[in-house]
């Protein structure tokens, strides 16, 4: 693999972890403490939704050529009248890792699952803010049920249950709308947002290919060009919904990130090189850069 990578395990369980081309050093404690935005308490707004008929399999058809370098549909449209709204949960989510999609989220969530003081869902992306939502929110605690110890169950084993940090790593959160946010920050006020963050092109690349490979979103290449750089895979403007700082990313022509939007044209040439290969590579190099 061409990114070095140093991984050591520390005594408590903290995993710490320098990746060149991601832009943060993805240590644990640093996530939990200093990475992390402290939620602003935002008021408690009326969910505005459309479609509220809509159901996943329609939803995902909708969404289908707007999502182009996704494998997943975008947030559902909620009914008005949300499971959620006068639901008081039962336990504290603490951390939300929201994205960025191919930015090394699977590998931080099996790495977060080795820490005995946190609680993450067995499969990464649980997609309940978005997918799962009607599901209700005992489902979404469910999913975060371990052999060890539940939220449900503290009394029976008080000193692990209560010191445990539940939270989740679901890469498409980072395009939720702005009602469904606000709402997560309502039901979670002391929740801590993560978001990962690559080299812009390193994770454009690594989107194209997978989905080259899946092949899900029957694009065709005009269209998944533009949607390397826009839509939804365009995960910049998305950030700031978040109140997160703009990460300190470089752009394609090193310039930060440029208010959310990087102009350069370089992305979609990339992205017609690709389709135009022959066959599947994973060369990092890049005709056209
Ligand atoms: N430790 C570490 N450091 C840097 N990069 C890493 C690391 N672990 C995984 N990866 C690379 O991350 C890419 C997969 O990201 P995700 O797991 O977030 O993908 S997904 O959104 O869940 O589909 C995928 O990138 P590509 O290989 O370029 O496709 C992985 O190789």
């Amino acid at each position: 693999m061409a990114w070095g990578v140093l991984m050591k395990f520390v005594d408590d369980g903290v995993v710490s972890s320098w990746c060149p081309s991601c832009v943060f050093l993805v240590n644990l404690t640093t996530i939990l403490t200093r990475l992390c935005i402290p939620p602003l308490l935002l008021p408690k707004s009326r969910l505005i939704r459309r479609n509220s008929g809509t159901n996943e399999k329609a939803t995902r058809q909708t969404i289908t050529k707007t999502t182009a370098t996704s494998r997943r549909p975008a947030a559902l449209c909620l009914p008005p009248q949300s499971p959620l709204k006068h639901h008081k949960p039962s336990f504290e989510l603490s951390f939300l890792i929201i994205g960025g999609q191919k930015c090394g989220t699977t590998w931080i969530h099996n790495l977060l699952q080795k820490c005995h003081r946190l609680s993450l869902p067995k499969q990464k992306e649980v997609h309940y803010w978005d997918w799962h939502y009607r599901k209700g929110m005992d489902w979404y605690i469910r999913q975060f049920v371990d052999h060890h110890c539940h939220p449900h169950n503290a009394d029976n084993d008080e000193d692990t249950s209560r010191s445990k940090l539940y939270g989740e790593i679901t890469p498409d959160y980072v395009v939720l709308p702005p009602s469904t946010i606000a709402e997560i920050h309502v039901h979670f006020p002391h929740l801590k947002i993560i978001f990962v963050a690559r080299d812009f092109v390193d994770r454009a690349w690594s989107a194209m290919v997978m989905e080259l490979h899946d092949r899900t979103m029957g694009l065709n290449p005009g269209e998944f060009a533009e949607g390397v750089v826009d839509g939804r895979s365009d995960i910049l403007p998305n950030v700031p919904k978040w109140n997160l700082p703009p990460p300190p990313c470089r752009s394609l022509r090193g310039e930060g990130w440029n208010n959310g939007r990087c102009r350069h044209p370089s992305p979609i040439r990339i992205s017609s090189n690709v389709w135009n290969k022959t066959r599947m590579t994973r060369d990092r190099t890049m005709p056209g850069v």
